[in-house]
């Protein structure tokens, strides 16, 4: 069975972070691993707290799950601090982890911040550029392209700018862009690849940034190359979405169950 790790914060109310990994992970068939990064308090309503964990805790799940189990594929998901993308970043090259998603989570959907400022510097430099694919969505490539989030700027020059931070491929999601269209932008540094679904009119997105990016990392765990990833990966997503999980009383999450039974 091809694996997948997560290493991502907890979200107690199920819809996104590792919750929301692990449920992606099982709906393509993959066995999934997880390394929590922070324990939030949380719901469809917003997040109430977070607590980060230790340094040495975050490193023994590293250590852990890296010298037992045998990953083709990973994601980091919420990563709260410097000195946990930092100890992230170690393992990584010291397990040489191969195809490795990194979803530069910096805001929950209800606006909550998950990202200390100064871990931004932090995750340029020492975990992009390990990555296969990294997935911000337009505000967080902004963010880490140095540029005012009220600024326009198209999803060309956001690709363009962010390839040059060093990860092989850059997937620029435009899920909170406005139109008739969700368009998400691939870019390898040469050919721009556009893919593009009907936007699904709903409030109910919790946990669509994770299930993209924890998809991509089961597909690229499963065999597939980066492009055929992506497009399995957005097939899902929009499904999970259209199909949404009333659980709660504010933004509800994608439905992964729905995908388990009616996927392919
Ligand atoms: N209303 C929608 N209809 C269809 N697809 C959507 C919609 N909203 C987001 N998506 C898709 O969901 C994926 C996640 O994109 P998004 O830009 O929302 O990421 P995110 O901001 O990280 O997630 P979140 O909003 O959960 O924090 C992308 O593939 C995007 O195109
Ligand atoms: C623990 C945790 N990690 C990540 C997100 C962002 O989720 P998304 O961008 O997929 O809504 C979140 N709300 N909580």
């Amino acid at each position: 069975m091809k694996q997948a790790l997560t290493i991502a914060g907890s979200d107690s109310g199920g819809g996104a972070g590792i919750q929301a990994d692990l449920k992606t992970m099982t709906a393509f068939g993959v066995y999934g691993a997880s390394v929590i990064t922070a324990v939030t308090a949380q719901n469809t309503l917003g997040v109430q707290g977070f607590e980060t964990m230790s340094i040495d805790l975050v490193d023994k799940q590293l250590d852990s799950v890296l010298s037992d189990l045998n990953f083709s594929a990973a994601k980091t998901g919420m990563l709260a601090t410097s000195q946990i993308i930092k100890v992230v970043a170690k393992k990584v090259k010291e397990y040489q982890l191969e195809n490795l998603v990194v979803d530069p989570v910096m805001v929950a959907t209800s606006g909550d911040i998950l990202l200390a400022k100064e871990a931004i510097a932090t995750i340029k430099e020492e975990l992009i550029p390990l990555a296969k694919v990294i997935t911000p969505n337009l505000n967080e490539a902004k963010v880490l392209i140095g540029r005012d989030i009220a600024e326009e700027v198209s999803l060309e020059l956001l690709a363009s700018e962010l390839h040059k931070l060093g990860s092989e491929y850059v997937l620029v999601k435009g899920g909170h862009q406005v139109g008739e269209n969700a368009i998400d932008l691939l870019y390898d540094g040469v050919e721009f690849i556009e893919y593009t679904s009907k936007r699904v009119d709903t409030k109910d997105t919790h946990g669509t940034g994770c299930t993209l990016s924890s998809a991509i990392a089961s597909n690229l765990a499963l065999g597939y190359d980066v492009k055929e990833a992506v497009k399995r990966s957005k097939k899902y997503i929009t499904e999970a979405i259209k199909a949404g999980c009333n659980v709660g009383n504010g933004n509800n999450p994608v439905n992964h169950f729905a995908m388990v039974y009616s996927f392919e």
